[in-house]
């Protein structure tokens, strides 16, 4: 058996009962036996993979609460700090029902990989619970958020771990966690990222990850000798992720046909307008069949995904594994050339690998999402020094980052044979500047 068959054989016995967890680490270890073959004794001794997929600490804990009706809930709240090799961790807060260990893990893990390539000082974290801020009132979320940060505040700090919005963490509750936050600690200081302007938030930040995936996606065309203009997108979700590249995506003369919920999509074949979506989303709070309320050309489509629609180009920017082979064999049979993930694993393992079978330019989330923590960094950064960029800066340095992500992942597939696999490329580079740092700070 291989090293890395052997340690793949070691995480699932370890973590039982982790498939997103697995199914992570299963595509990383697939990447990077190309380097561990080169290299073996030598990582077999240093325990590297051991180490690597070990996550430093885990914190899990109750959260109690009082909803607005004065009756006592419980939750259960994590936060993972799996490698702190390159920096303090960083990676967001997700509250959704499907929150447990596993997606926990696997989103601590990616975030590892995810923040080595933006190349800033960031290490991997994650955290959240699995509370559902879904019809919850105000009263509610702030109750939860302060609840949470309770139990939080000792494990986070500026110089130790980062956290910022994910999933049903958006501005509101940033901001809730950092007034307790600072309660709590007496410190004015960036413990959290994402935060509101009026208290040390940095401009971009809110569309940041949308703006960067498309920014990595025109990159990836323009290197196939295409472009996002004139082309048709197909664009799941209707949060931050995906309101942002619908935007932007908008703006570089792309038109994007859909967007979607958990309760199924909408469709304007004269394009999805990113204000309307923030109207229904930011401001009302509610289901994305309004949109038809507001916009006639649309339709909405109950209890379906969006990749039924014939498109060029398609962006998941939901959830993890909303995009399975038969999805995938549909968005091939209609002409799509190209896909790049908003969200955080939302391609099945059997989905990506026919993708790239049939040649379809495919940029995995760790490379093309990066822009949202790249941000984030930025704004530890102001925060530390005290001072507020502007939003060309930040914008023009958040392209140049994912221009320079594009360059790390294409050429770290060339350096191992394998031009054009994104996935590899993302994975090794990746892992490469992981492992150089912890190489030098030791066993530890
Ligand atoms: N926010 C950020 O900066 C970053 C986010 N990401 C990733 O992007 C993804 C989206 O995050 P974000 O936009 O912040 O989250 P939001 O909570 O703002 O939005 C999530 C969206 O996905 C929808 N959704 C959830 N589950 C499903 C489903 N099963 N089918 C269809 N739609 C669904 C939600 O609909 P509903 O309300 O019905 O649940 C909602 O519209 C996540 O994978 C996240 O990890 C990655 C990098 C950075
Ligand atoms: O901005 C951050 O720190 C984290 C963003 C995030 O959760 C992610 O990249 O998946």
């Amino acid at each position: 058996m291989t090293y890395v068959e052997e340690i793949m054989e070691q995480v699932v016995k370890n973590n039982p009962g982790q498939p997103e967890f697995h199914q992570a680490v299963k595509e990383v270890l697939d990447s990077i036996a190309l380097v561990i073959d080169k290299h073996e004794e030598e990582y077999r001794e240093l325990r590297i993979l051991e180490r690597l997929l070990e996550p430093e600490r885990s914190h899990s804990f109750r959260v109690a609460w009082i909803d607005h009706n004065g009756k006592a809930q419980v939750n259960r709240g994590y936060r993972v700090q799996f490698n702190s090799a390159i920096g303090p961790y960083k990676g967001g807060l997700r509250f959704h029902p499907t929150v447990n260990s596993s997606v926990m893990n696997f989103l601590a893990f990616e975030q590892t990989f995810k923040n080595a390539l933006t190349g800033q000082a960031i290490g991997g974290g994650k955290g959240g619970s699995d509370f559902d801020p879904k019809g919850k009132t105000d009263i509610d979320i702030m109750n939860f958020c302060q609840s949470f940060m309770v139990e939080l505040y000792k494990y986070i700090g500026p110089n130790e771990d980062v956290p910022a919005g994910d999933i049903g963490v958006g501005g509101r509750e940033i901001g809730y966690l950092y007034g307790m936050y600072k309660r709590l600690t007496h410190q004015y200081e960036g413990a959290l990222s994402g935060k509101g302007l009026s208290y040390g938030g940095s401009l971009v930040r809110t569309e940041a990850t949308g703006y960067g995936l498309t920014y990595i996606t025109e990159e990836m065309l323009r290197h196939a000798g295409k472009t996002i203009a004139g082309k048709k997108v197909c664009v799941s979700g209707s949060g931050n992720v995906a309101t942002y590249a619908i935007e932007k995506v908008t703006q570089m003369g792309g038109t994007v046909l859909t967007a979607s919920d958990s309760s199924g999509y909408v469709y304007d074949p004269n394009g999805i307008q990113a204000d309307v979506i923030k109207e229904i989303k930011e401001v009302r709070r509610a289901r994305i069949k309004e949109y038809c309320d507001l916009v006639p050309t649309a339709t909405f489509v109950p209890g379906k995904k969006v990749w039924e629609v014939a498109c060029d180009v398609a962006l998941p920017c939901a959830i993890q594994n909303e995009l399975d082979l038969d999805d995938a064999k549909t968005l091939v049979a209609n002409g799509c050339f190209a896909v790049a993930e908003g969200a955080n694993m939302p391609t099945t393992r059997e989905a990506t690998d026919y993708l790239q079978e049939q040649g379809i330019l495919f940029m995995p989330g760790k490379a093309s999402n990066a822009g949202g923590v790249a941000v984030s960094a930025l704004e530890m950064a102001q925060n530390s020094m005290r001072i507020s960029r502007s939003f060309e800066e930040v914008d023009n340095d958040l392209k140049n980052i994912m221009k320079d992500i594009y360059k790390q992942v294409s050429e770290a597939a060339a350096d191992y044979d394998r031009e054009g696999n994104f996935v590899v490329g993302a994975n090794i580079a990746g892992f490469r500047r992981v492992v150089k740092a912890m190489r030098e700070q030791g066993i530890v």
